[in-house]
């Protein structure tokens, strides 16, 4: 029947969800990134960490971050409630469970904009599904020039944010991908052919052997 037939094309064809991760030094642009991808993409979303650090002009509670008290966070810590977190920038950061793991199963996508400590922390967890993407500056001048001209930190942050960004990059090699956010279009356009090309990854089609077995199961060739 034409209506089975469908279906049973589409659970073939149904492939489990990705945890793909934007890294790197304070003021690089991984927000930037991230924002682009969201806009630009449907299938993926993304993973609103918990932080204790204070909101910035222009984020929105529950949409950038949650932001909670200290207490709050332990108490998450506590119940086991995080996938991750970790101690940045004198601030505790942490992904929330529940979105993520449910999600996954119905084949959605999370983008996190996580830490080095977060992403190791991932990769034990689920190696399998990590896409783990590092987005280096194009110099260090360039990288503190963006931290002014973002706006939003004291000059003493920013000097903290710098001292940090060696740290930081020397994380590089953990991940799949580097790219250089040198023109800020070709750094998102090569960033959205990565997601795009690890969707496609024969492992993450969880439907492929069976299709492949019906495949093949068919007439032979001229019959
Ligand atoms: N491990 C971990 N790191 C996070 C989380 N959320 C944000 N971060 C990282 O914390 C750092 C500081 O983030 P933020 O305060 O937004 O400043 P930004 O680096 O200037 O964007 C960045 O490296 C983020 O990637 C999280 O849930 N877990
Ligand atoms: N390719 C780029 N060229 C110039 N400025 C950029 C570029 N990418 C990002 N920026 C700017 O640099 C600042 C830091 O970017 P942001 O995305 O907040 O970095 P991060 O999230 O890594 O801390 C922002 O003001 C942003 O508009």
């Amino acid at each position: 029947m034409a209506v089975d037939q469908n279906s049973e094309e589409k659970t073939a064809l149904k492939r489990r969800g990705l945890m793909f991760i934007l890294s790197s030094p304070s003021g690089a642009g991984k927000t930037t990134i991230a924002r682009k991808l969201l806009a630009a993409d449907d299938e993926i979303n993304l993973s609103v960490s918990a932080t204790t650090r204070p909101m910035r002009p222009g984020e929105v509670d529950g949409k950038d971050y949650h932001f909670v008290e200290q207490p709050h966070f332990d108490a998450m810590v506590e119940d086991h409630a995080f996938l991750e977190w970790a101690h940045v920038f004198g601030h505790s950061y942490g992904t929330p469970k529940a979105q993520i793991w449910n999600g996954m199963k119905e084949g959605r996508d999370f983008l996190f904009d996580i830490d080095w400590q977060g992403t190791q922390q991932l990769n034990q967890r689920a190696s399998e599904d990590v896409v783990p993407v590092f987005i280096l500056p194009p110099s260090i001048d360039e990288l503190r020039r963006r931290l002014i001209a973002r706006g939003t930190d004291a000059p003493k942050v920013i000097e903290a944010r710098m001292e940090r960004a060696r740290a930081e990059i020397s994380h590089w090699s953990e991940y799949r991908y580097v790219v250089v956010n040198d023109d800020v279009e070709s750094c998102f356009a090569k960033v959205r052919e990565i997601l795009h090309a690890e969707r496609m990854r024969r492992e993450r089609q969880t439907g492929l052997v069976s299709f492949v077995r019906e495949l093949m199961a068919g007439p032979p060739p001229g019959a």
